[in-house]
């Protein structure tokens, strides 16, 4: 089974709701109609129903829910936890009803908070920074965590590298230049998410375009601090620095740039020093090796709200929702 086949396997034991504001693209609503279909996750579209409808033509939405924020009788409530959530930054009742009723993503964001949806996946039309901020804002970072990071899973063709071919990259998505403690905690939840999406044992290459002292500079530096507190704090995790992408993924290469490590040559997550780095990276491998590509999903977040690239399919919007399907069955059992 695939990796994407295993989540919806594992998604459809527990069938989360998942809701999703950008009903005014089709992709959106053909992944959403896939998802109901195959019985992955409950939807709920917000909007107009007779809009989405209209827009969704020639797909079948029976099965989701539609929420109006405009009209809907939960707004007061919403209202009131935005306010309760929000107040000491300027928050009042009137600017949360402006908010919530015009706009979707702190909509979505609010239901997921008040428990009546799992996950949101949003970023088929609306930016990253606009998706993640009032996630960000309402939802903060889960218990024991001290950043919200992103990552991708990247499922690549015809590929012996990694665990057979599928890796997460980290950060592609959101911490544009993190320092080295940073790093560090974003190298701990890509590892955790690794471990609970794919099952089997995260080996953690800190990326750099150095290995082992090859080359001297600030940004090398950092991300040798990075490693040192990673392994410091993380015993547990598999992790070495720093490394070229090549000495982390290819057996010979790494056997010959870092022949003492454990890790160089076997990485399947590949933290990336910065974010030009990762979201420049991850768009190469998707386009040029033709990987499977699904984020940025986020890490270290209280509930899961899931991000997309204005680039991606409704195939991709499908794995992402399951994804987030699968995140939010993990924080019920914690
Ligand atoms: C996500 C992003 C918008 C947040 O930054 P911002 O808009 O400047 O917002 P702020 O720094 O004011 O942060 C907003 C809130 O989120 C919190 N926050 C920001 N980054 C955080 C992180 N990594 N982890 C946890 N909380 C974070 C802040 O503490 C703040 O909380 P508060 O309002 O309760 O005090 C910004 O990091 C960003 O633009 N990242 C790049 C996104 C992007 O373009 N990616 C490329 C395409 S994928
Ligand atoms: C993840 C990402 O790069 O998003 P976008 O392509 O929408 O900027």
């Amino acid at each position: 089974m695939g990796f994407i086949e295993d989540i919806k396997a594992r998604a459809k034991q527990n069938m989360k709701t998942i809701v999703l504001p950008e009903t005014a693209d089709k992709r959106t609503l053909e992944a959403a109609s896939r998802i109901l279909a195959e019985g992955v996750a409950k939807v709920v579209l917000l909007g107009n129903e007779e809009n989405i409808k209209r827009t969704a033509e020639g797909f079948d939405l029976s099965g989701a829910a539609f929420v109006d924020p405009e009209t809907t009788d939960k707004l007061d409530s919403y209202i009131n936890l935005l306010v309760e959530i929000r107040k000491s930054k300027g928050m009042t009742p009137e600017l949360a009803r402006e908010t919530l009723t015009k706009d979707y993503l702190t909509f979505g964001v609010t239901m997921v908070k008040a428990g009546d949806a799992d996950g949101m996946v949003a970023g088929a039309v609306n930016s990253t920074a606009n998706v993640l901020r009032p996630s960000l804002q309402i939802l903060k970072t889960a218990p024991g965590t001290k950043l919200v990071s992103s990552f991708f899973i990247m499922v690549v063709p015809n590929c012996e590298y990694g665990h057979n071919g599928t890796f997460v990259f980290s950060d592609c998505g959101l911490n544009q230049n993190p320092n080295s403690e940073e790093l560090a905690a974003i190298a701990e939840s890509s590892a955790k998410s690794f471990k609970a999406l794919i099952g089997a044992e995260p080996i953690v290459s800190m990326l750099s375009h150095s290995t082992k002292g090859s080359a001297k500079h600030a940004d090398v530096d950092k991300v040798v601090e990075a490693t040192k507190i990673a392994k410091e704090s993380y015993p547990d995790i598999k992790i070495d620095g720093e490394l070229q992408a090549d000495a982390s993924i290819i057996p010979s290469v790494g056997a010959a740039k870092a022949p003492e490590s454990q890790v160089a040559g076997k990485a399947n997550v590949l933290v990336f020093p910065d974010l030009d780095a990762g979201n420049i990276g991850y768009k190469l491998v998707q386009r040029l090796a033709k990987a499977e590509a699904y984020g940025p999903m986020t890490q270290g977040i209280a509930k899961p709200v899931n991000d997309l690239s204005r680039g991606c399919s409704a195939d991709d919007i499908v794995g992402v929702i399951a994804i987030t399907a699968v995140q939010a069955s993990a924080i019920d059992n914690k």
